[in-house]
């Protein structure tokens, strides 16, 4: 866990929250374990079924998704100069403007870039936790065995040892990065256990974000959607929520311009 003076100040009371969540998280689990007996690993393909015929976990994936959408166009939107950098990738891979491909969408460098920023600065998932096997110590602090740890990546990405410009949004930063190669630098998580569907939520993510922007508004208005722009007031830097998942307060409003309407300077 980082120490507090590490911390951007508007990180900290987000930390505050994670530790509260900790605690409870262990206590959960603790008088889970206590009053079940149950000490079994849990099922993933399980999960996954109750995932698709839970009502509740269809509405929870929904709202994971949508953040996660949130805040790369959110990004985008406060960014333009970035958003006519990706505009140009997009437009050159694809000039005939049709369905992006498999091939075309890994060609896009910039785009990875944009996308694996994004997911530096608001981590959707902000929190990876694991239980320690054995007791052990770490920097003097006894940590015993069968103790919930928590890592919370929102304070742990901006780290101002690794980044020449940590809280700045700039996808060049992440250039030649893999994502979840190093510990510091974990939105889905890091080894064995980490997400097993980091690969297909990327470029989930990377398919949304070129056809907003290459092809939606093309097919439904005869325009091609060049610009997202913030849409009212909305504070900036954004406000956080106090979900366990990173979001933020309120929701963001976007607008998504068509290309005559950016060429005639009507942004
Ligand atoms: C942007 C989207 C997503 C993000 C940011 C994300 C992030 C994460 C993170 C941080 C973990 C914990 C990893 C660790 O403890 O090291 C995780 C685990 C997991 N995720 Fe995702 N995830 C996403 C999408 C998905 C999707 C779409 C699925 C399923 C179709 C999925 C399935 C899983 C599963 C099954 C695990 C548990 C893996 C294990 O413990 O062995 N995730 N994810």
């Amino acid at each position: 866990m980082h120490s507090g003076t590490r911390l951007h100040n508007g990180r900290q009371p987000v930390l505050a929250i994670m530790y509260t969540a900790m605690i409870k998280t262990i206590l959960v689990k603790e008088c889970y374990s206590v009053f079940t007996n149950k000490r079994n690993r849990v099922d993933f393909m399980q999960l996954l079924v109750d995932a698709q015929t839970s009502d509740k976990n269809k509405e929870d994936t929904g709202s994971y998704k949508a953040a996660r959408w949130d805040w790369i166009a959110y990004n985008l939107a406060t960014h333009p100069a970035i958003q006519k950098i990706l505009q140009k990738e997009i437009d050159e891979t694809l000039p005939e403007k049709g369905q992006p491909t498999y091939e075309a969408l890994i060609q896009m460098e910039y785009l990875d870039m944009v996308i694996n920023e994004s997911m530096r600065l608001y981590p959707i998932a902000n929190r990876v936790e694991r239980m320690s096997k054995a007791s052990v110590e770490v920097n003097g602090v006894t940590i015993p065995k069968g103790t919930v740890v928590m890592v919370s990546t929102y304070p742990l990405h901006p780290d101002p040892d690794l980044w020449p410009e940590p809280e700045a949004f700039k996808p060049e930063q992440t250039e030649g990065q893999e994502l979840c190669t190093k510990i510091t630098k974990i939105p889905f998580g890091a080894g064995p256990r980490n997400c097993i569907s980091m690969r297909f939520a990327l470029l989930m993510m990377k398919l949304a974000l070129v056809e907003v922007l290459l092809l939606q508004l093309c097919h439904m208005q005869g325009d091609r959607c060049e610009f997202i722009s913030i849409c009212g007031l909305i504070m900036i830097p954004l406000e956080l929520g106090k979900d366990g998942f990173l979001t933020p307060k309120n929701p963001i409003k976007l607008k998504l311009k068509p290309k005559a309407t950016v060429d005639s300077g009507q942004l």
